[in-house]
């Protein structure tokens, strides 16, 4: 969508716009609401800013949009859409390491109590099973706060990208 379209759309349509960045409605009516934008630059460092004052709830709130990695992604909503572009790489997995994957996913929600979330485009099955592995080994607060800074991640790449 264009910014200028953006900019003055009513409150409930830019909301409307944007809930698929992340499902958090705080964020979506905050980053609304502080409309008109005068660059992308200036959308993407408001977006980035409210989303550095997450906190456990929000994480807890977004995380029902996002399906574990490797899943297969069910659905026709838009979030669904965009999880399995950005978890594509999976797809070719091959079966080892698809297992490797569900049985890390479910050590991770065994030892964290939530989904393991990791910010998947441009990151080969690989990468992102090391990247579980490693966090594993997160203690609760520096794991809660990883998985915070990839959804504003996850959440910043879908914006980018609903106003190119
Ligand atoms: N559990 C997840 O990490 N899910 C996801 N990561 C992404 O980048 N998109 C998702 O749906």
């Amino acid at each position: 969508m264009e910014l200028a379209v953006f900019n003055q759309l009513s409150a409930d349509d830019a909301i409307a716009s944007i809930a698929h960045c992340v499902a958090i409605p705080a964020w979506q009516q905050a980053l609304a609401a502080a409309r008109p934008y005068t660059s992308l630059e200036a959308l993407l460092a408001e977006g980035d800013r409210l989303a550095r004052q997450w906190q456990g709830t929000d994480l807890q709130q977004a995380l029902s949009a996002h399906p574990r990695i490797g899943d297969r992604v069910s659905g026709g909503s838009k979030e669904a859409s965009l999880s399995r572009g950005e978890q594509s790489a999976m797809q070719q997995a091959d079966n080892t390491l698809q297992q490797a994957m569900l049985q890390g996913n479910q050590r991770y929600e065994a030892r964290f109590g939530r989904v393991f979330l990791i910010r998947a485009k441009g990151r080969s099955g690989e990468e992102m099973l090391a990247e579980l592995q490693r966090r594993l080994g997160n203690d609760p607060q520096s794991e809660q706060q990883e998985a915070l800074d990839q959804l504003r991640e996850i959440t910043l790449l879908r914006l980018k990208e609903s106003m190119a």
